[in-house]
């Protein structure tokens, strides 16, 4: 296979200066060097996980004082507020690889970098004989837009612990930082809430078509944030209201509307049910659930969903909006939610997911004008649970066919018209999963696509060229199957 170039990283890197004659090749006797601080060193052991593996080395840990001099690979915590947040400086000279960031979360986007600048065989969970060489040169990198996520519907058909451990490996080998759960729905409620115990018992055991249900115990949700937290990648959990809550109902028929009796459903239209905004009780269910949720959710945003609630409309949609949102600020969070919640009145920080097709949204622009900021997760780009082609065997089509050109060719910046740049938060792929049973057709509907939206989040506008993306990506069809992923070979890439 041909050797990997300082510039096949994805997503593009914003400067990568190239030195053909700096080339470092890992050895046996290579360490890994590390700053002192606690969080530099859980860098360090991830990287150590990263490679050993596939190299068989050792790579010992080593705490020198002054890395700087090392000839292995030193991971530096430096003052260099250029860099901001989450960017990193990464050199490859012969004698070493040096990763400086100001941030842990710089440095651990580094060793993505240095992962993507081995051969693919890195991928390998058994040791390969190779010349784990990485190409000379230097780069510097730094994201365009701070939120950079994709989302698991885990109420449609529900994915366990481990499945989505490895959902957040995908993310973080593309510098994603935001992972969006999706954990209730019309066909199953998928979070334990300790004072609403039939949430659970009652509506949990079901899914779409029948599938299994299931749900997270608090150790289990504990488990997904922790294991996104060392990664630098905040979870994102959301209680969709008022509508989507055909599962709630059915634990708690005292929140359905009038002469209603909400049944268990497992098919997949939407739009049908809904808590009664009139009633009292809705405001003590919704605070109860929130208020767990939020206390077990180290990040400071609450998703309170807010689509599709068709029977709620008007002023009883918008007062809903407004007391659900100021139910999240009672609990120290800030409000995300699809762009429905535009109508209500603005609540500080609060953002709007935007999953529009067509980019003209003056209801969305308005509440930008009022201090909204967006995620841009438009239908015909970013919803990974599109098919790629009409015989794709699984997903849908509403919002059009979704191959790989089709997700990487449009600008989350000037997606919505008469909303400025500066009020786009960033990028996040959906995918819903009413067609989707298995960690394997997960696997299937991220790759190659989820790469295209963490370049647009990631990489300047500047590097924005398909006929150079699509080359880059290619070289990541052998990474994939190395580490064992089957892929969609979409025809638009020229696979090696
Ligand atoms: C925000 C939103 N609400 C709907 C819509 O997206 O389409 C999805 C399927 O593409 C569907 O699962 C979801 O319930």
């Amino acid at each position: 296979p041909a050797p990997v170039r300082l510039g096949d990283v994805v997503p593009a890197p914003e400067q990568v200066r190239p030195d053909p004659r700096a080339d470092f090749t890992l050895s046996a006797d290579t360490t890994v060097r590390v700053s002192p601080e606690p969080d530099a060193r859980a860098v360090a052991e991830r990287l150590a996980d990263l490679l050993r593996p596939a190299t068989g080395y050792r790579l010992p840990i080593t705490e020198a004082q002054h890395p700087e001099l090392a000839d292995d690979i030193a991971l530096v915590l430096v003052q260099q507020p250029d860099l901001g947040p989450e960017g990193y400086r990464l050199d490859v000279t012969p004698t070493g690889v040096r990763i400086s960031a100001a941030t842990a979360a710089g440095l651990h986007h580094g060793i993505q970098t240095l992962r993507q600048l081995l051969p693919a065989t890195i991928e390998s969970s058994t040791p390969v004989r190779a010349a784990w060489t990485l190409p000379g040169g230097s780069i510097t990198d730094r994201p365009r837009f701070p939120y950079r996520g994709a989302m698991l519907d885990v109420a449609r058909h529900f994915f366990g612990v481990d499945d989505v451990l490895r959902v957040i490996d995908h993310l973080t080998r593309y510098k994603l930082n935001h992972l969006h759960l999706h954990l209730t729905d019309d066909q199953g409620w998928r979070i334990a809430v300790e004072s609403r115990p039939r949430l659970t018992t009652i509506g949990a055991h079901t899914a779409v078509g029948g599938s299994p249900g299931g749900w997270y115990t608090p150790a289990d949700y504990q488990r997904i944030v922790a294991y996104a937290g060392e990664r630098h990648l905040t979870v994102v959990p959301e209680i969709d209201l008022p509508g989507h809550t055909n599962a709630a109902l059915t634990a708690y028929p005292e929140l359905a509307p009038e002469g209603t009796t909400p049944v268990p459903y497992t098919g997949t239209d939407v739009g049908f049910s809904y808590l009664d905004p009139t009633n009292a009780q809705t405001y003590e269910f919704v605070a109860d659930v929130l208020g767990e949720v939020a206390a077990r959710t180290p990040g400071p945003f609450l998703h309170i969903g807010g689509d599709e609630a068709f029977a709620v409309k008007g002023a009883a949609y918008t007062g809903f909006v407004e007391r659900a949102q100021r139910i999240v600020a009672e609990f120290g969070k800030t409000v995300v939610g699809w762009h429905q919640l535009a109508p209500a009145a603005h609540s500080e920080g609060r953002v709007l997911q935007w999953w529009g097709t067509d980019g003209v949204d003056p209801t969305t622009a308005d509440a930008v004008r009022r201090g909204a900021r967006l995620i841009l997760s438009p239908g015909n780009h970013a919803y990974l649970d599109m098919k790629y082609t009409s015989d794709t065997p699984i997903g849908h089509d509403w919002a059009g066919l979704i191959d790989v050109r089709r997700a990487y060719d449009w600008d989350p910046a000037t997606r919505v018209t008469e909303v400025p740049a500066e009020a786009v938060l960033g990028v996040e792929a959906p995918l819903w999963t009413e067609s989707v049973t298995s960690l394997a057709e997960i696997e299937f509907m991220l790759l190659p696509r989820l790469p295209a939206i963490a370049e647009l989040g990631w990489s300047p506008r500047a590097t924005h060229d398909w006929a150079a993306f699509r080359t880059r990506l290619a070289g990541h069809g052998p990474r994939w199957t190395a580490a064992g992923i089957a892929f969609h070979r979409s025809p638009e890439i020229p696979w090696p």
